[in-house]
């Protein structure tokens, strides 16, 4: 257990503890936790409250975790919060393949953050939505599925886009908007 008034955002991902920090600058000190919380089923809003219970449990204190999802509209939302098993087995080149047979190629991104005060407190869930579409892999194969995501409205993929640009239109940036506004900061 390790005590402290500062939150600290439980992940096993770097790129998405990165991508968070510079999001979030100075207007919220965070500090990383490094542990694989369990993968949950359910709806995305209810991965966050069940991720957020768990990692209540390691931490005393304020704790900070999310769980994103990619949906496509034309497997009605699925991998959605599967997406991790999916990108590991088929790498990104393997997920347009998934909608080979489909006319459409919509998709959206979630996160869902969720924040405690700490255990006995309660969970408050921050989601943030991206719509795009799915591509062949394009650009750097840095983090996860952004090769193959091109939000609406831009002819970049995630991946070809400089990260502020990313995080200014992205589910994860939309989110920490939402939360920014309940700390007011
Ligand atoms: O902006 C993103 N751009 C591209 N790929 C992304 C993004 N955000 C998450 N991803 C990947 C990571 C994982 O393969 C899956 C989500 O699963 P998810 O459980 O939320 O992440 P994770 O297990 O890697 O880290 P954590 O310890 O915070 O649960 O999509
Ligand atoms: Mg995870």
């Amino acid at each position: 257990m390790s005590k402290s008034n500062v939150i600290k955002f439980v992940t096993g991902n770097r790129n998405k503890l990165l991508e968070v920090q510079k999001i979030l600058a100075s207007t919220l000190e965070i500090t990383p936790l490094d542990i694989d919380l369990p993968e949950y089923q359910g709806e995305p809003n209810e991965i966050a409250t069940l991720k957020c219970q768990a990692a209540l449990e390691h931490v005393d204190g304020p704790v900070l975790i999310e769980d994103t999802s990619l949906c496509f509209n034309a497997l009605g939302g699925l991998p959605g919060p599967y997406i991790k098993w999916f990108l590991k087995e088929l790498k990104p080149e393997g997920l347009p393949k998934l909608l080979a047979a489909f006319e459409d190629k919509t998709a959206y991104a979630l996160c869902n953050f969720a924040y405690s005060e700490g255990k006995g407190q309660p969970i408050q869930v921050f989601e943030g939505r991206t719509d795009g579409k799915i591509v062949e892999p394009r650009g750097p194969r840095t983090f996860g599925w952004d090769p193959c995501f091109e939000p609406l409205g831009y002819d970049q993929t995630y991946a070809e886009m400089p990260s502020d640009l990313k995080n200014s239109i992205s589910h994860r940036g939309r989110a920490l908007e939402k939360l920014r506004e309940y700390f007011n900061c």
